[in-house]
């Protein structure tokens, strides 16, 4: 292998692993945009993929998002007694145990609770007033403006306006995502949470998949050489790898299914797995 791996060179050497972590976001990586963020639909196969890999032995899966926990089982399906982590609300709600206690610190008070509800109001009367085409997004710890379609410059007048609201709201972290702007109440962050869930399996390789800004969290905190962090579209990044979509995307996961079940079946065989574990 060169000094730095293609990713086929790097996903051949983590599907070699003893404990593997596949992570994966949602929006922009499982499923392709909308207007109505309702209507993402993961692309077709991509949640058997996970759950082909979350079926081998020594495989840990994971569904990152920025989603709240209820939309985020809605949309992917993943139902509770699969054994498919969702991490959701950027880290701050999870279906494991073990994300929620490492998570703790940074999970929403009743302060926090009232702090979001004076914001969700002032939001909702500034896209009244003066961006009614602007869309809104109501989330356990967050409130979103969206201007996904909307003309350039009717789009950044509202972002502006909706980031001077929340100026005036101490305590409200600001997120610029595709499209969108999200006004939080949680501190929590995709990384904090993704690698904690990597210690909790014990993972000695972590596949990581993500396209926007929240992602580099978890790109900037897997730095290991046994890890795989992969830049789906364009724009700068610290992930090691970059694919083009999430066409590109569904395959990657595809090949990693191909990879794990071809080393699980030469362990069977008896022959020597990769010493990367
Ligand atoms: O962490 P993610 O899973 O990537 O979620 C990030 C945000 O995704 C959603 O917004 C994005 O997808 C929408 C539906 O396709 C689209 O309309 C919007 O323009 C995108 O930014 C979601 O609505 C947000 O709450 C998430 O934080």
């Amino acid at each position: 292998m060169s000094e730095t791996p293609t990713l086929d060179e790097a996903l051949e050497s983590a599907a070699g692993a003893t404990t593997l972590l596949v992570a994966t976001d949602f929006d922009g990586v499982l499923a392709p945009f909308e207007k109505n963020p309702l209507e993402a639909t993961p692309v077709p196969g991509t949640v058997d993929d996970l759950r082909a890999l979350a079926a081998l032995p020594g495989v840990h899966v994971a569904v990152v998002s920025g989603r709240d926990l209820e939309t985020l089982r809605a949309l992917t399906g993943i139902r509770e007694d699969e054994p498919i982590v969702l991490i959701a609300s950027h880290g701050a709600e999870s279906s494991s145990e073990a994300v929620r206690s490492a998570m703790e610190a940074a999970s929403v008070t009743a302060e926090d609770e009232e702090r979001l509800a004076v914001l969700r109001e002032d939001i909702r009367i500034l896209l009244d007033d003066r961006h009614p085409q602007a869309g809104i997004e109501h989330k356990a710890a967050a409130v979103v403006v969206h201007t996904r379609g909307l003309d350039r410059e009717v789009a950044d007048a509202a972002i502006a306006d909706a980031r001077r609201v929340a100026l005036e709201h101490p305590g409200v972290k600001v997120l610029k995502g595709k499209s969108v702007l999200e006004l939080s109440v949680s501190h929590a962050d995709k990384g904090s949470a993704v690698t904690a869930y990597g210690r909790d399996v014990g993972a000695t390789a972590r596949v990581y998949l993500g396209d926007d800004v929240t992602d580099e969290d978890a790109f900037m905190r897997m730095t290991r050489p046994e890890d795989v962090t992969v830049k789906v579209g364009s724009g700068s990044t610290a992930a090691r790898h970059r694919i083009d979509d999430e066409e590109a995307a569904a395959k990657l996961l595809t090949q990693l299914v191909r990879l794990r079940e071809a080393h699980a079946a030469g362990e069977v065989r008896g022959e020597t797995s990769r010493p990367n574990g």
